[in-house]
């Protein structure tokens, strides 16, 4: 288990303090794929980077397993940085190396020798699918590839923890499914626990188990990611997954005059989050037979997060006043989270 332990970092720069994190207490799980997500300068870097002690804290314990990474000493520190791997955004290799010397780099300061370092190379390679680019430069290879290498030199030296700054940022979707694909991969078959910072939502709804949002230098929330999906509690997550999804353009023309959520009937415009069993149900067409309402669909969207389903809808309802009570009752009855947008 990764566990951060009241970490604070201050950055002091020209007589400017920045406190890029503040009294941060997080725990990963061994095995896990955890995200951190958040706006631009909320300290996900820094914050992972304290996990290897890149960055050291300038309050707090970082402890890995039974280790507490903070009071060692470097040569010590230097040794257990051996078990933590870690990937960027632009990959970080050696130009003027090829993709079998990058992956050696890190093999050659263990002091192993040659011929069993050319094996786990292979072995790595094969891991990655990249046998046949071993010779190649890294300005031969695609962006994807030359994640995969860099993720082959992260694990060269069999890490338990991989860390992730931004690995998918600079990929086109295509790409970013397949490395997504093979980190899930290397997750079940190593038991590697991975840290992701992200700001690509896709990234944290196909490969996340939890997730923390991040809000200058704080955790302002964290949890399993279908649950920060469908029921976010900090109005910045909420914000933040809005803003990431289709659902923005709605919320910026509910308030516009002449469009079609312009309504002054008095009713009321709704958002119902659909969940697991209610996903499947045509809770629409019961209210109308049952409630003799009439609903008028103004958005529609379902998402997959690893796989299960979150719908959301927002919806109209006209009709008798009570009978529309009694309608968005029945529809929260089911299961379904009902809030009024307008
Ligand atoms: N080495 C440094 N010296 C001074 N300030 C720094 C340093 N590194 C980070 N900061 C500051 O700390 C804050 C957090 O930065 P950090 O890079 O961790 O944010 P982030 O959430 O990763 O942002 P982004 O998504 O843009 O990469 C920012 O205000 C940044 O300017």
């Amino acid at each position: 288990m990764i566990k951060l332990e009241h970490i604070s970092k201050t950055f002091t720069q020209k007589k400017i303090r920045v406190e890029a994190l503040k009294d941060i207490n997080l725990e990963i799980n061994d095995g896990e794929i955890f995200g951190i997500i958040g706006f631009s300068g909320a300290g996900k870097s820094t914050l992972v980077r304290c996990i290897n002690l890149l960055e050291r804290p300038t309050e707090g314990r970082v402890i890995i397993g039974d280790t507490e990474l903070t009071s060692l000493e470097d040569r010590k520190l230097r040794k257990i940085r051996q078990r933590i791997g870690m990937i960027f955004q632009h990959f970080n290799l050696m130009p003027s190396r090829t993709v079998f010397e990058n992956i050696d780099l890190p093999l050659k300061r263990t002091g192993m020798e040659k011929k069993d370092r050319i094996r786990k190379i292979e072995s790595l390679l094969e891991m990655v699918d990249l046998s046949d680019r071993r010779d190649a430069y890294p300005s031969q290879l695609s962006g994807g590839q030359k994640q995969r290498v860099a993720i082959a030199r992260a694990l060269a030296c069999d890490p338990e923890v991989l860390l992730c700054d931004e690995a998918t940022s600079a990929l086109d979707p295509q790409t970013t499914e397949q490395i997504i694909t093979l980190l899930k991969e290397l997750n079940k078959k190593l038991k590697l626990t991975i840290v992701v910072i992200t700001h690509q939502m896709s990234v944290v709804k196909d490969l996340c188990d939890r997730a923390a949002v991040m809000e200058n230098g704080s955790l302002v929330e964290c949890g399993c990611v279908y649950d920060l999906f469908a029921d976010p509690k900090a109005p910045l997550t909420k914000r933040f997954l809005d803003t990431a999804s289709n659902i923005k353009s709605f919320m910026d023309i509910l308030h516009q005059k002449g469009s079609l959520a312009d309504i002054n009937d008095g009713t009321n415009i709704w958002s119902l989050t659909y969940t697991g069993e209610s996903t499947g149900e045509d809770l629409m067409t019961q209210i109308c037979e049952i409630y003799k309402v009439r609903v008028n669909i103004l958005y529609a969207n379902i998402d997959y997060i690893k796989g299960a389903p979150l719908g959301r809808l927002a919806v109209h309802i006209s009709g008798e006043f009570s009978k529309i009570e009694d309608a968005v009752a029945y529809i929260r009855d089911k299961g379904v989270k009902v809030e009024i947008l307008k």
